[in-house]
């Protein structure tokens, strides 16, 4: 009989399969088994060994047979991934316009890439002894209000591919819906099935994303206890490699039901799955910003458009794309307007004007007697800045030298505690200067404010007060974030003070004021996304505040903006808790000025030791290809040109209409390999940050 031909990915940037063949039987064998699609198989590649997965086979190669290379290995002990698994990749791969090799490897556990089985078999091993329930203590669970129950079961009663925006404000209980609506889906799904052995083999599976796992150890705490008896397994980057290989295992396996993960979790393989749900779904971690860079978010609107399944996007402020789809009826829009917990009520939003109010250590007198007034009920504060380090810089009032970094166009920060200077972009750290290293002065200033110097002025301002920090850098042991905000939800902290980590759904039930450092600099920023992103995260912060009902003799909920510019129509619309309005009216500025979601828009970067040469080559780009009805922009250096001693420059292209950039760029990015220049360039489809 002839070999087959198998066509093969690998993780390389050439654009295409590569054909082996089959293996041949083993001496004592008859035939041995030929390796279907979405299995991961050994071979020789070059003078390497690699893991590469069959996506198909053929029975002729444009190689001569003679010339092809025999398999070496099938990793037989793994199920083959599922043809919708691979037509998701293949998906992903053409609107990203990546080699479909990029997408599939490294979109899989790397204890699966390597060349030994030995993890593989011990977690296969562990998965076959590990009884499918966990101990649990069921919880009380909450009898929901009338528009929970509307949006739950509208949910779980939703057929074939159903989009749903659950837009509720911030507290309103949006987390008990998508758990309660998961609830239902799980149990219907066991009914439905007429043999009980058939329910046995497919149970459904839901898939659940979240920003970022690590901020959210109540939800997958919640989850656990809720759903005794069901697997659970969580995927995300903070995961060691042999938990991270068992879990997308479990999930591959169908054993696990419930599959809470980052954005990475989207690209997980999921055989029996029935309902996606994300939470938060207009924070930006959901876009993946090198490698393969994709939107999660979309990426799984199209898996449930795949499946014909329903998703669920949940958000108190949605992102214009997500609205947009919603005002157009796209997407169904389900509402909940209310706290869910009674008497619970949005907090009441001042500003500070801080040209009347002028600030000390960072804080206005306004600011500072609501904290006092806090602190003498033992209630909560939460102070929001969302600039880590000590100060942004420091410098020299002799001469003015400041503390740049050498190898970005950026500052070197100071980070106190550390003692040392750090760039936030290349990570470069410098031992903190005694003296201006171009005159001599020993007097260096710090100039402007991050969470370190909030801390230290707010520790001589409150000396009896419990002050704690959380940003990235108090976080960086594994297990610390979940410790700091542990002892919050204890209620052994007075005085939280945090960047955006602290503003993703936590649900501090202590916390009666929110007061908001300097948000004015993203007001005048040239990206048009910025006030959109500013926007929802002042309305996330602000709605950690006042979750529970006041209690007797205890403060209002109350959230406190120092600003220099009070007039800004932006403040207007988070005074009034008003996303509705703020969102249209962004939405028809998108609409004049020929924006997303009104226009399809594309990135090239280009990245180049001296900056002409990546403008050069951005400037070739453009010329390449006819490019009828693509508007094709000059190439711009990059807000911040220099990072790492690299230069880069980057090319915006837009289209009205998705498919024709699409077919644009899929022309466009052979042209570019063709060119074969030295210019390192990346594409990015669907840009966040321009
Ligand atoms: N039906 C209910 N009755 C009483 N309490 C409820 C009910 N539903 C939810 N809660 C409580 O309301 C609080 C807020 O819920 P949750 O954290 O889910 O809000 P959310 O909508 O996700 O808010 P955010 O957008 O701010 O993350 C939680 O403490 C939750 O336990
Ligand atoms: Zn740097």
């Amino acid at each position: 009989m002839k070999q087959p031909i198998l066509q093969v990915v690998l993780d390389t940037p050439l654009d295409s399969s590569f054909d082996y063949l089959s293996p041949s039987p083993a001496g004592d064998e008859t035939a041995a088994a030929i390796p279907q699609a979405g299995q991961l198989v050994q071979l020789s590649f070059g003078r390497r060994e690699v893991i590469g997965m069959v996506i198909g086979s053929s029975e002729h190669s444009d190689v001569p047979v003679d010339k092809l290379k025999e398999i070496q290995a099938v990793r037989d002990q793994l199920k083959p991934l599922a043809p919708e698994w691979l037509a998701l990749c293949r998906f992903a791969a053409n609107y990203y316009q990546r080699p479909l090799g990029e997408v599939v490897l490294p979109g899989l556990p790397k204890n699966l890439r390597t060349l030994t089985t030995v993890s593989l078999d011990r977690a296969l091993k562990k998965l076959s002894k590990t009884d499918e329930t966990h101990d649990a203590t069921p919880i009380d669970v909450p009898a929901l209000n009338a528009s929970q129950q509307q949006a739950a079961d509208a949910i779980a009663g939703a057929n074939g591919f159903a989009p749903i925006l659950l837009y509720g404000v911030t507290g309103s209980g949006k987390t008990e819906v998508y758990l309660q609506a998961a609830a239902q889906v799980l149990a219907s799904d066991t009914e439905n099935i007429e043999s009980a052995s058939e329910a046995a083999e497919n149970p459904a599976q839901i898939l659940i994303l979240v920003p970022e796992i690590n901020l959210t150890p109540q939800l997958e705490g919640n989850i656990r206890a809720r759903f005794p008896g069901v697997m659970v397994a969580t995927l995300h980057s903070g995961l060691a490699e042999g938990e991270r290989l068992r879990h997308w295992l479990a999930a591959h396996s169908g054993q696990a039901r419930i599959i809470l993960g980052t954005r990475l979790a989207v690209l997980a393989s999921l055989p029996h799955l029935k309902l996606i749900i994300i939470d938060e779904e207009h924070d930006p971690s959901y876009k993946q910003q090198e490698g393969l860079r994709y939107s999660a978010r979309d990426l799984a609107v199209w898996r449930a458009h795949q499946l014909k399944i329903p998703i669920v996007l949940g958000s108190a402020t949605p992102s214009l794309e997500t609205w947009h789809h919603a005002q157009s009826g796209r997407y169904r829009k389900l509402e909940l307007r209310e706290r869910a917990v009674k008497n619970a009520v949005l907090p009441a939003v001042r500003l500070i004007d801080m040209e009347r109010d002028k600030p000390t250590e960072g804080l206005t007198s306004t600011l500072v007697a609501a904290l006092k007034q806090r602190l003498q009920r033992g209630e909560q504060s939460l102070l929001f800045l969302n600039r880590r380090g000590y100060a942004p810089v420091i410098a020299c009032d002799a001469c003015g030298w400041v503390s740049n970094c050498t190898r970005c166009t950026s500052f070197m920060v100071l980070h106190k505690p550390e003692h040392r200077l750090r760039c936030h972009h290349c990570s470069l750290e410098l031992r903190i200067p005694k003296s201006c290293p171009t005159c001599g002065n020993v007097d260096l200033q710090p100039l402007g404010r991050g969470t370190q110097r909030l801390e230290e002025g707010l520790k001589k301002m409150f000396p009896e007060a419990r002050v704690l920090r959380i940003d990235a850098d108090s976080t960086r042991r594994k297990g610390s974030a979940q410790a700091a905000f542990d002892s919050v939800h204890r209620g052994d902290v007075d005085i939280l003070i945090g960047t955006q980590m602290v503003a993703k759904g936590h649900d501090f039930q202590k916390l009666t004021l929110v007061g908001i450092l300097n948000p004015d600099t993203a007001l005048f920023s040239h990206d048009y996304r910025a006030s959109e992103r500013l926007f929802a995260q002042l309305m996330q912060v602000a709605g950690r505040a006042g979750r529970t009902a006041q209690k007797e003799g205890g403060s209002p909920s109350e959230v406190l903006i120092q600003t220099r510019y009070p007039q800004h129509p932006l403040y207007a619309a988070v005074i009034a808790h008003d996303y509705d309005h703020f969102a249209t009216s962004l939405l028809e500025e998108r609409q004049q000025a020929h924006l997303p979601p009104y226009i399809f828009q594309a990135l090239l970067r280009a990245e180049a030791r001296e900056l002409e040469t990546a403008i050069e080559f951005l400037q070739q780009a453009a010329t390449c290809l006819a490019h009828d009805g693509i508007i094709i922009h000059d190439p711009i250096p990059m807000t911040m040109t220099r990072v790492a001693n690299v230069d880069r420059a980057q090319l915006l292209i837009e289209c009205p209409s998705r498919p024709a950039l699409q077919a644009f760029l899929t022309e466009w990015v052979a042209a570019l390999r063709a060119m074969k220049s030295r210019v390192k360039w990346s594409l990015e489809v669907d840009p966040v940050d321009i």
